[in-house]
Protein backbone atom coordinates (compact mmCIF):
# COMPACT_ATOMS: atom_id res chain seq x y z
CA UNK A 1 0.00 0.00 0.00
CA UNK A 2 0.96 3.55 -0.36
CA UNK A 3 -0.22 7.11 0.46
CA UNK A 4 0.43 10.36 0.12
CA UNK A 5 -0.56 13.90 0.89
CA UNK A 6 -2.06 17.16 -0.74
CA UNK A 7 -2.63 20.65 -0.08
CA UNK A 8 -3.51 23.60 -1.56
CA UNK A 9 -4.62 27.29 -1.14
CA UNK A 10 -6.68 29.76 -3.57
CA UNK A 11 -7.74 33.10 -3.23
CA UNK A 12 -11.46 34.69 -3.96
CA UNK A 13 -11.67 37.09 -6.78
CA UNK A 14 -14.82 38.37 -7.89
CA UNK A 15 -16.37 37.71 -11.07
CA UNK A 16 -14.60 33.99 -10.86
CA UNK A 17 -17.18 30.60 -10.91
CA UNK A 18 -16.43 28.83 -7.72
CA UNK A 19 -16.29 24.98 -8.77
CA UNK A 20 -14.85 22.44 -5.97
CA UNK A 21 -14.49 18.87 -6.43
CA UNK A 22 -15.85 19.25 -9.81
CA UNK A 23 -19.14 20.79 -9.12
CA UNK A 24 -20.39 24.58 -9.88
CA UNK A 25 -20.98 25.59 -6.51
CA UNK A 26 -23.37 28.95 -6.55
CA UNK A 27 -21.53 31.90 -5.03
CA UNK A 28 -21.14 35.47 -5.95
CA UNK A 29 -17.47 34.80 -5.72
CA UNK A 30 -15.28 32.35 -7.12
CA UNK A 31 -11.15 31.40 -6.93
CA UNK A 32 -8.51 32.64 -8.53
CA UNK A 33 -6.38 30.57 -10.44
CA UNK A 34 -4.85 28.84 -14.16
CA UNK A 35 -7.11 26.02 -14.10
CA UNK A 36 -10.38 26.59 -12.92
CA UNK A 37 -8.88 26.94 -9.34
CA UNK A 38 -10.73 23.46 -7.84
CA UNK A 39 -8.90 23.92 -4.80
CA UNK A 40 -9.96 20.68 -3.68
CA UNK A 41 -9.44 18.17 -6.63
CA UNK A 42 -5.48 20.57 -6.75
CA UNK A 43 -5.10 19.23 -3.34
CA UNK A 44 -5.92 15.59 -4.33
CA UNK A 45 -4.21 15.33 -7.33
CA UNK A 46 -0.95 16.50 -5.41
CA UNK A 47 -1.76 13.51 -2.88
CA UNK A 48 -2.13 11.05 -5.37
CA UNK A 49 1.13 12.02 -7.19
CA UNK A 50 3.06 11.69 -4.01
CA UNK A 51 1.59 8.43 -3.25
CA UNK A 52 3.83 6.95 -6.25
CA UNK A 53 6.09 9.43 -5.84
CA UNK A 54 5.74 11.35 -9.06
CA UNK A 55 6.09 15.13 -8.05
CA UNK A 56 3.41 17.92 -7.84
CA UNK A 57 0.54 19.28 -10.32
CA UNK A 58 3.15 22.14 -10.83
CA UNK A 59 5.42 19.56 -12.72
CA UNK A 60 2.84 17.83 -14.93
CA UNK A 61 0.58 20.79 -15.36
CA UNK A 62 2.70 23.87 -15.30
CA UNK A 63 0.66 27.15 -14.92
CA UNK A 64 3.19 28.61 -17.29
CA UNK A 65 1.35 26.46 -20.00
CA UNK A 66 -1.64 28.16 -22.12
CA UNK A 67 -3.20 24.70 -22.76
CA UNK A 68 -4.12 24.74 -19.26
CA UNK A 69 -5.99 28.11 -18.91
CA UNK A 70 -9.16 27.69 -17.40
CA UNK A 71 -9.26 23.51 -17.36
CA UNK A 72 -11.51 21.40 -15.44
CA UNK A 73 -9.74 20.13 -12.26
CA UNK A 74 -11.58 16.78 -13.59
CA UNK A 75 -9.59 16.68 -16.80
CA UNK A 76 -6.73 16.89 -14.87
CA UNK A 77 -7.55 14.40 -12.13
CA UNK A 78 -8.48 12.22 -14.94
CA UNK A 79 -5.01 12.73 -16.27
CA UNK A 80 -3.61 12.23 -12.86
CA UNK A 81 -5.63 8.85 -12.67
CA UNK A 82 -3.99 7.24 -15.76
CA UNK A 83 -0.89 8.16 -14.63
CA UNK A 84 -1.69 5.99 -11.28
CA UNK A 85 -3.54 3.16 -13.32
CA UNK A 86 -0.72 2.85 -15.62
CA UNK A 87 1.50 1.67 -12.75
CA UNK A 88 -1.23 -1.04 -11.84
CA UNK A 89 -2.45 1.02 -8.49
CA UNK A 90 -5.99 1.67 -7.82
CA UNK A 91 -7.45 3.95 -5.47
CA UNK A 92 -8.53 2.18 -2.03
CA UNK A 93 -9.70 5.70 -0.10
CA UNK A 94 -9.51 9.20 -0.35
CA UNK A 95 -9.87 11.48 3.01
CA UNK A 96 -10.53 15.56 1.72
CA UNK A 97 -10.83 18.14 4.36
CA UNK A 98 -12.01 21.43 3.01
CA UNK A 99 -11.38 24.58 4.64
CA UNK A 100 -13.81 27.35 4.05
CA UNK A 101 -15.54 30.25 6.26
CA UNK A 102 -18.20 30.20 3.35
CA UNK A 103 -20.08 28.95 1.42
CA UNK A 104 -21.68 26.04 3.45
CA UNK A 105 -20.44 23.54 1.56
CA UNK A 106 -23.34 20.69 3.61
CA UNK A 107 -25.78 20.74 0.78
CA UNK A 108 -23.44 19.77 -2.37
CA UNK A 109 -21.16 17.38 -0.37
CA UNK A 110 -23.22 14.22 -2.08
CA UNK A 111 -22.39 15.64 -5.39
CA UNK A 112 -18.92 16.44 -4.94
CA UNK A 113 -18.38 13.08 -3.53
CA UNK A 114 -20.51 10.91 -6.35
CA UNK A 115 -17.86 13.34 -8.80
CA UNK A 116 -14.19 12.59 -6.78
CA UNK A 117 -15.89 8.87 -6.85
CA UNK A 118 -16.57 8.65 -10.43
CA UNK A 119 -13.39 10.33 -11.86
CA UNK A 120 -11.02 8.13 -8.99
CA UNK A 121 -13.07 4.84 -10.79
CA UNK A 122 -14.33 3.74 -7.11
CA UNK A 123 -17.02 3.71 -5.12
CA UNK A 124 -18.78 6.69 -3.37
CA UNK A 125 -18.05 4.92 0.28
CA UNK A 126 -13.98 5.08 -0.67
CA UNK A 127 -14.44 8.91 -0.95
CA UNK A 128 -14.96 11.31 2.42
CA UNK A 129 -14.98 14.76 2.07
CA UNK A 130 -15.12 16.98 5.31
CA UNK A 131 -15.67 20.54 5.68
CA UNK A 132 -14.58 23.32 8.52
CA UNK A 133 -14.58 26.97 8.52
CA UNK A 134 -11.42 28.65 10.62
CA UNK A 135 -13.89 30.09 13.47
CA UNK A 136 -12.91 33.82 11.85
CA UNK A 137 -8.89 33.07 12.46
CA UNK A 138 -6.57 33.39 9.37
CA UNK A 139 -6.65 34.09 5.53
CA UNK A 140 -9.99 31.58 5.72
CA UNK A 141 -11.49 33.25 8.41
CA UNK A 142 -11.52 36.47 7.05
CA UNK A 143 -12.62 34.94 3.40
CA UNK A 144 -9.57 35.58 1.53
CA UNK A 145 -9.72 31.91 -0.01
CA UNK A 146 -10.19 28.74 0.76
CA UNK A 147 -7.70 25.90 1.52
CA UNK A 148 -8.22 22.01 0.94
CA UNK A 149 -6.16 19.26 2.85
CA UNK A 150 -6.30 15.53 0.83
CA UNK A 151 -4.52 11.92 1.99
CA UNK A 152 -5.39 8.90 -0.23
CA UNK A 153 -4.06 5.43 -0.32
CA UNK A 154 -3.49 3.43 -3.12
CA UNK A 155 -2.78 -0.45 -3.32
CA UNK A 156 -1.41 -2.38 -6.58
CA UNK A 157 -4.25 -4.42 -8.44
CA UNK A 158 -2.63 -7.77 -7.64
CA UNK A 159 -2.21 -6.71 -3.57
CA UNK A 160 -4.67 -7.42 -1.27
CA UNK A 161 -6.60 -4.69 0.55
N1 LIG B 1 -17.75 25.77 4.56
C1 LIG B 1 -18.29 24.91 5.45
C2 LIG B 1 -17.85 24.84 6.77
C3 LIG B 1 -18.45 23.97 7.63
N2 LIG B 1 -19.46 23.17 7.21
C4 LIG B 1 -20.16 22.26 8.14
O1 LIG B 1 -20.43 22.92 9.37
C5 LIG B 1 -19.90 22.16 10.47
C6 LIG B 1 -19.43 23.07 11.57
O2 LIG B 1 -18.32 23.81 11.13
P1 LIG B 1 -17.35 24.49 12.22
O3 LIG B 1 -16.23 25.09 11.45
O4 LIG B 1 -18.20 25.49 12.90
O5 LIG B 1 -16.89 23.40 13.13
C7 LIG B 1 -18.81 21.29 9.86
O6 LIG B 1 -18.58 20.12 10.60
C8 LIG B 1 -19.40 21.00 8.48
O7 LIG B 1 -20.33 19.94 8.60
C9 LIG B 1 -19.87 23.24 5.90
O8 LIG B 1 -20.79 22.52 5.47
N3 LIG B 1 -19.27 24.12 5.04
C1 LIG C 1 -3.47 23.67 -11.98
C2 LIG C 1 -2.49 24.70 -12.43
C3 LIG C 1 -2.33 24.57 -13.95
O1 LIG C 1 -3.40 25.14 -14.63
O2 LIG C 1 -2.86 26.05 -12.20
P1 LIG C 1 -3.68 26.74 -11.01
O3 LIG C 1 -5.14 26.65 -11.30
O4 LIG C 1 -3.16 28.15 -10.83
O5 LIG C 1 -3.45 25.91 -9.68
P2 LIG C 1 -2.23 25.82 -8.66
O6 LIG C 1 -2.66 24.91 -7.55
O7 LIG C 1 -1.79 27.18 -8.25
O8 LIG C 1 -1.02 25.15 -9.45
C4 LIG C 1 -1.11 24.07 -10.33
C5 LIG C 1 -1.12 24.65 -11.74
O9 LIG C 1 -0.08 24.14 -12.44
Amino acid sequence: MRVGLGFDVHRFQEGRPLVLAGVAIPSPIGLLGHSDADVILHALMDALLGALALGDIGDHFPDTDEQYRGISSVQLLSRVMDLITARDYVVSNVDVMVMAEAPKLSPYKKEMIQKMAQTLQVSDDQVSLKATTMEGMGFVGRREGIAAQAMVSLVRCTENV
